[in-house]
């Protein structure tokens, strides 16, 4: 019974969505990758990770791109990867996290997507960053200070998505489940002439 209510719930989501993919946004571990994976299989939408097409396009790794072309070029790609992507939604689409911070990026996902800040707490965002090597940006003497400035500089930002779902240390099933309640709420309500939505109405 709750898988078929589960079943449910992934159907009327996408047909809610209309054609609009799902954006992930946030910091730099908060989950948006593993998370919309996990959420693109449940509702059986394609998962586009902008990382990794840029990956793919450049044939060269993140690290490697910062390193040879710069963070301008790196730019220059994560927006046309996602501009290029959005075209052929719906899927999920989890970004980079300076991707949002570009505003004809933002622009575009405002016309073409549903986004969420997944959005954590520095203890967890460190925790999951301090794992990998593979973030050019916290190369840095003090990789935690520079995630708390990041933080500062870029949350206002994030907060202008369409939804922000908290996430912490807990499963990724839940996460997500938790996602899909966020979503499934917020497109119920915006169909029903009650949005949730910014001070622009989106
Ligand atoms: N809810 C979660 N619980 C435990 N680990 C998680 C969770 N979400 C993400 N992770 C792990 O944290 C790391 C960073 O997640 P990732 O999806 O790459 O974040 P982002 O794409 O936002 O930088 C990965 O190793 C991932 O498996
Ligand atoms: O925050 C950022 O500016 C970046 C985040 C990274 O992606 P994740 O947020 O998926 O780690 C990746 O795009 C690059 O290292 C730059
Ligand atoms: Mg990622």
């Amino acid at each position: 019974m709750a898988a078929e209510a589960a079943t449910f719930q992934a159907e009327d989501i996408v047909a809610r969505l209309g054609g609009r993919s799902i954006v992930f946004v946030g910091l730099m571990g908060a989950g948006k990758t593993a998370i919309g994976r996990k959420l693109a299989t449940l509702l059986g939408l394609p998962f586009v990770d902008s990382d990794h097409e840029i990956e793919e396009v450049s044939r060269m790794t993140v690290p490697e791109l910062f390193e040879r072309y710069g963070e301008p070029e790196f730019r220059a790609l994560e927006q046309r990867v996602i501009h290029r992507v959005l075209e052929s939604g719906p899927q999920v689409l989890s970004t980079g996290g300076g991707a949002f911070m570009n505003a004809q990026t933002r622009a575009w996902i405002g016309e073409q997507a549903v986004s969420i800040w997944l959005k954590a707490d520095v203890d967890v965002l460190f925790a999951r960053v301090a794992k990998k090597q593979n973030r050019p940006l916290l190369k840095t003497d003090d990789p935690r200070a520079t995630l708390e400035r990041l933080m500062h500089d870029r949350y206002p930002v994030y907060a202008l998505a369409d939804l922000t779902v908290p996430t912490r240390d807990e499963r990724k099933e839940v996460i997500v489940g938790e996602v899909i309640d966020a979503l499934a709420a917020y497109l119920t309500h915006k169909s029903d002439g009650k949005g949730q939505g910014d001070e622009h109405g989106r």
